[in-house]
C-alpha cells in the first residue's frame, strides 16, 4: 500500500473507521468481511463500528460543524477543490477497490472515481454561487402592506447530514452527497455500503489529507441491517441523504422530523415507437439494460415496442447482447458478476418464473457461474411475470410488445417506481406528448436513462424518492431558509 492511503489500514489487515480527523480500530473488536464478487473470497474487512462509537461521531460533528459554518464559502471550496485534486493524483488504489469489491470493470471503476473528482469541484463552484445569493423582499407588494419591512433570505446549513450510499456507485454517489452537505456548512457522518465501503475510506483519505477539519467527517462502517437503525434514527441527525432499494422507504418511516433526500429503486422503461430509428434504439437498449451488468437505478429495465417494430427491434438487440463480453472486471468484460449470491439468486427467480410463464429467451438458455449471469434477453413477456414489475439489477432485459403508445405510458404509470424512462421516435411533437404523460422524474428522448451529466436534476416520483439530486438541487436541498426581517420605524420608498 503506497503512503497515502498507509493510515486507512490497521496491522491485522482490517481497515480503519474515521472519527476526528483520525482513522482508527474500532472497540467492537469485530469486523465485516467484504466478499469480491467475483472470486466469491473475502477481499477485505471493514471494522464493525459501536454505537457508543457512532454516538461519538455525531457529538464531534455537532462541535465541529459550527466552526465550519463560520469558515468563509470561498475558503471551503478551496478545500473542496484540493480534495478533488488528491482524488485524481490518488485515484488508481480507488478504482482498484471498486473492481475487488463491485466488481466494476477497470474501465469504469477510474471513470468513477474521475467523475467524482469532477463533482466535487463543479460543486464547490456552483455552490459559492448558489449559496452566496440570498433574497430581499419587500412588504408592499403584498395587499395592505406599506413598504416598511424589509426581508432578507438567507440559505443557512442543516447541521449534521447522514449520508447513506448504495453499492454500486460507493464514490460517486457517497461524494454527490458530501459534497454539497459540506459546501453548505453541514458536517456529515457516512455508513458507506459494505460492498464498497472500502472504496469509500479511501476517498474519504483524500478529504482527510486536504485539511478537511477534524469531527467534521466521520465513517462509520458495519452492516446496515446492523447499525443502520441507530443511525437513521438518531436524535443528533438533521438530514438523510439515501440512495439504495426499497431499504429506503422503511428509513423514510421510521425517520421523524428531518429532511429527506431518498433516491430508490428503479423499473426504467423504454418506450419504442412505431416510427423509432430501431438501430438507434437497439444501441441504446443494449447499453442502458446491460452496462454494469445492469445494476444501475438507470438501467434500461423493460423494453415497450411497438408490435409492428417488435420483430425488427429484437433481433437488433439480441444481435447486440451476442456481441456482449463476459467474463473478470480485471479484463474489462462487459458482463461481470453481479454483487452477491443474494442477488443472484434473485435474477434467477425473476427469469425462471418469466420462463414458466411463457417468456421466449431469445439468446440461448440461463447461464450461470457463481454470481455471474449471461446476459438474456426475454422476448414476449406479459404483465403477469415478475419481471414486467420488479427490478432484476442484473443483465437480463424484459422486452414487452405493446399495441400502442396509450398502453406503454399506461404500463410504466402503473409501475411503483417512477425514476426515469425513455421514448425513442423520430416526432419531436410525440416524443414531447410521451415525455408528458410518463410519470418519472426523467424522460429521455431518443437515449437510454442516465443520471449524469452530474448537473442534471435527478429525482424519482413514487417510490423511486423523495426530493431531487444534481449538483444545484443537491446544494438546494442541504440548506434551509432563515429570514430576517427589519421593521423599519416608517415606510420608506427607494427613489421616493
Ligand atoms: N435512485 C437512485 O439514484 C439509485 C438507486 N439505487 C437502488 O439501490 C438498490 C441497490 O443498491 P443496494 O446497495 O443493494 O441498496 P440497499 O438499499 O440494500 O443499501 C443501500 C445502503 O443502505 C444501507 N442499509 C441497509 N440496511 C439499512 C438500514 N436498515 N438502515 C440504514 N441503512 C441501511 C446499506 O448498507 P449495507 O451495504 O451495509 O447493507 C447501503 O449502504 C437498487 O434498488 C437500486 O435501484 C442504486 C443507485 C442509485
Ligand atoms: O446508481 C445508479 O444507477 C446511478 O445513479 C446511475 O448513474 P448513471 O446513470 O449516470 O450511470
Amino acid at each position: 500500500m503506497c503512503d497515502f492511503y498507509a493510515p486507512i489500514l490497521a496491522s491485522n489487515g482490517v481497515y480503519k473507521y474515521y472519527i476526528d480527523g483520525e482513522w482508527k480500530e474500532s472497540a467492537s473488536g469485530k469486523s465485516v468481511a467484504i466478499s469480491n464478487p467475483s472470486t466469491r473470497e473475502t477481499a477485505y474487512q471493514v471494522q464493525a463500528c459501536t454505537q457508543d462509537e457512532v454516538n461519538k461521531m455525531f457529538a464531534s460533528a455537532k462541535v465541529a460543524q459550527k466552526a465550519w459554518a463560520r469558515t468563509p464559502l470561498y475558503k471551503r471550496a478551496e478545500v473542496l477543490h484540493k480534495v478533488a485534486s488528491l482524488m485524481r493524483e490518488n485515484a488508481q488504489p480507488i478504482a482498484d477497490c471498486l473492481v475487488k469489491e463491485v466488481a466494476k470493470p477497470t474501465k469504469d471503476s477510474l471513470t468513477e472515481v474521475i467523475r467524482s473528482a469532477d463533482l466535487i469541484d463543479y460543486t464547490a463552484e456552483e455552490a459559492v454561487r448558489y449559496l452566496g445569493e440570498g433574497q430581499l423582499l419587500n412588504s408592499d407588494s403584498f395587499p395592505g402592506n406599506a413598504r416598511n419591512k424589509l426581508c432578507l433570505v438567507s440559505k443557512v446549513p442543516l447541521g449534521v447530514v447522514l449520508a447513506i450510499p448504495p453499492f454500486n456507485y460507493p464514490v460517486n454517489l457517497a461524494v454527490s452527497k458530501l459534497a454539497p452537505a459540506l459546501m453548505a456548512g453541514n458536517a456529515v457522518v457516512l455508513k458507506p455500503p459494505t460492498q464498497g465501503a472500502v472504496a469509500g475510506i479511501h476517498m474519504v483519505q483524500c478529504f482527510h489529507a486536504a485539511g478537511l477539519p477534524a469531527g467534521l467527517l466521520s465513517v462509520a462502517t458495519g452492516r446496515g441491517a446492523e447499525i443502520g437503525d441507530f443511525l437513521t434514527t438518531h436524535p443528533d441527525v438533521n438530514c438523510i441523504s439515501f440512495t439504495g432499494g426499497d431499504t429506503g422507504i422503511a428509513i423514510a418511516k421510521k425517520a421523524g422530523m428531518v429532511p429527506l433526500q431518498m433516491e430508490l429503486g428503479g423499473k426504467d422503461v423504454c418506450i419504442v415507437c412505431e416510427d423509432a430509428d430501431l438501430d438507434l434504439a437497439a444501441k441504446h437498449i443494449i447499453k442502458g439494460g446491460f452496462s454494469y451488468s445492469g445494476q444501475r437505478c438507470t438501467a434500461v429495465k423493460l423494453v415497450l415496442v411497438h408490435a409492428a417494430v417488435a420483430d425488427r427491434l429484437v433481433a437488433a438487440v439480441a444481435a447486440g447482447v451476442a456481441k456482449l463480453s463476459v467474463g473478470r472486471p480485471e479484463d474489462d468484460a462487459d458482463i461481470t458478476p453481479v454483487v452477491s449470491d443474494s442477488s443472484a439468486n434473485f435474477i434467477e427467480g425473476l427469469a425462471m418464473d418469466a420462463k414458466a410463464k411463457g417468456a421466449k429467451f431469445v439468446n440461448g438458455e440461463w447461464r450461470r457461474e457463481g454470481n455471474l449471469i449471461w446476459p438474456l434477453l426475454l422476448d414476449n413477456v406479459t404483465a403477469d411475470m415478475r419481471l414486467a414489475w420488479e427490478e432484476p439489477f442484473g443483465p437480463v432485459l424484459p422486452v414487452m410488445r405493446v399495441g400502442s403508445v396509450d398502453e406503454a405510458v399506461a404500463h410504466c404509470n402503473k409501475s411503483k417506481y417512477g425514476l426515469q424512462g425513455c421514448v425513442f421516435t423520430r416526432d419531436i411533437n410525440a416524443a414531447i406528448r410521451i415525455s408528458d404523460a410518463m410519470e418519472t422524474g426523467t424522460v429521455q428522448v431518443n437515449s437510454a436513462p442516465a443520471r449524469g451529466p452530474d448537473h442534471f436534476p435527478f429525482q424519482g416520483f413514487r417510490d423511486s424518492g423523495i426530493g431531487s439530486q444534481g449538483i444545484r438541487n443537491s446544494l438546494a436541498m442541504m440548506v434551509k431558509t432563515k429570514s430576517t426581517v427589519i421593521n423599519l420605524d416608517k415606510e420608506s420608498y427607494t427613489m421616493g
